[in-house]
């Protein structure tokens, strides 16, 4: 592939409804949108994953921004990249900025499927089509967390995970289970916990929650062991996990029974893919987190989703979950449950200009020599 040009988007776009989590609450979300144009003119989507604040990892939209354009950029641009795998090895000079380096690189793993003429999943070894889907509560109050999840079981959304934090945990899960008493349900804690507060999360216990996501520090492997030791809900690292040596340490510590594997967190597609393959060896449990993302990364998170680990329905929602219009065309649907994969070229989504146009803030295009 010869990559002549990269185009990085700022868009900004409202929430349908607040998002709280025990980190705070967005009402709002920019995000970088990526396009990489070859000498055909054929175009690669991707999207950097990082919020407009440091809240969820250290980068942000700036600070991707800044990676781009400065670094990651002309790294790609300085040699042809004959697959897409290669681009892990190029960017290992740079270390950390997975959101900055997974946005290029997936847009490149889509500009190399279309090149190929061949769907991305079908690329990547994908076997599954049709993909499982699962919403987030993320309320400030019970009422709320009640009413959103009415909501998200009449739309058929096959699993549901709660945002929880002290103060709004135990309470919280007692009442949905008992409105709610077989959806499959879950908890992400955000690291809003301490072992001081083991005894509580051994209580959660009683509601046969389907996994407890990350509820120790973000850095932490080593004390994640002795809560899923103590608890028979399984544990899922989040956070944690943002190395494929971060998920050898987990496995080898037993720190947990599943792993939460989001692109952007881990640096990009081929790590992913690593990390799947690993737990798949190792008996762990694997499903694909979300970020209140655009279009593009969500359709990344569906070619993920179709490697034969993914079992669990992860947090890829439908379009509508969030923006009142998406950015891509097709938007993302769930249709009794499940996403259906495009059999398209690449992600299988364009890019909605009109739709871009609307919500693009600043715009950049960077060219090779
Ligand atoms: O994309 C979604 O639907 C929400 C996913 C979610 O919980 C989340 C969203 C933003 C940042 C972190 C997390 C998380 O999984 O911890
Ligand atoms: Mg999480």
């Amino acid at each position: 592939m010869n990559i002549q040009r990269v185009i990085l988007s700022v868009i900004k776009m409202n929430l349908k409804a607040p998002f709280s989590t025990a980190l705070g609450t967005l009402w709002e979300r920019e995000g970088i949108i990526i396009q990489v144009a070859d000498e055909n003119g054929v175009i690669g989507l991707g999207e950097a994953v990082a919020f407009s604040t440091p809240w969820y990892t250290e980068e942000t939209v700036k600070t991707c921004m800044h990676m781009l354009k400065d670094v990651l950029v002309p790294i790609l641009l300085a040699s042809p990249v004959h697959h897409p795998s290669e681009l892990e090895d190029r960017f290992s000079a740079i270390r950390g900025n997975h959101m900055a380096k997974a946005g290029l690189e997936t847009a490149v793993w889509d500009l190399y499927a279309k090149n190929q003429n061949k769907p991305l999943w079908e690329v990547i070894g994908g076997t599954q089509m049709i993909i499982p889907s699962g919403a987030v509560v993320g309320a400030h109050d019970l009422d709320t967390a009640l009413i959103q999840m009415e909501a998200f079981v009449k739309q058929g959304y096959k699993r549901i995970k709660v945002k929880i934090k002290p103060g709004l945990d135990y309470k919280l899960i007692k009442a949905l289970r008992s409105h709610y008493h077989d959806v499959p349900l879950m908890a992400d804690a955000n690291s809003a916990y301490t072992l001081k507060d083991l005894p509580l999360l051994e209580a959660l216990d009683e509601f046969n929650l389907l996994m407890i996501e990350q509820p120790l520090a973000v850095d932490d492997i080593v004390q994640h062991r002795l809560v899923q030791r103590k608890l028979n809900t399984p544990v899922c690292l989040d956070e944690s996990i943002v190395t494929l040596h971060d998920a050898e340490s987990a496995i080898d510590l037993e720190s947990c029974k599943v792993i939460n594997i989001k692109i952007g967190r881990v640096g990009g597609l081929s790590n992913a893919i690593k990390i799947h393959d690993l737990c798949l060896q190792n008996g762990l449990e694997v499903w694909c987190g979300g970020m209140i993302e655009f279009g593009v990364s969500r359709a990344h998170n569906l070619v993920l989703s179709s490697l034969k680990g993914f079992k669990i329905p992860g947090d890829i929602s439908a379009s509508n979950r969030y923006w009142d219009e998406d950015i891509i065309l097709p938007e993302v649907e769930v249709v009794n449950g499940n996403i259906h994969l495009s059999s398209k070229a690449g992600i299988g989504f364009e890019l909605n200009h009109n739709r871009m146009a609307e919500v693009t803030t600043y715009e950049e295009e960077i060219r090779g020599s």
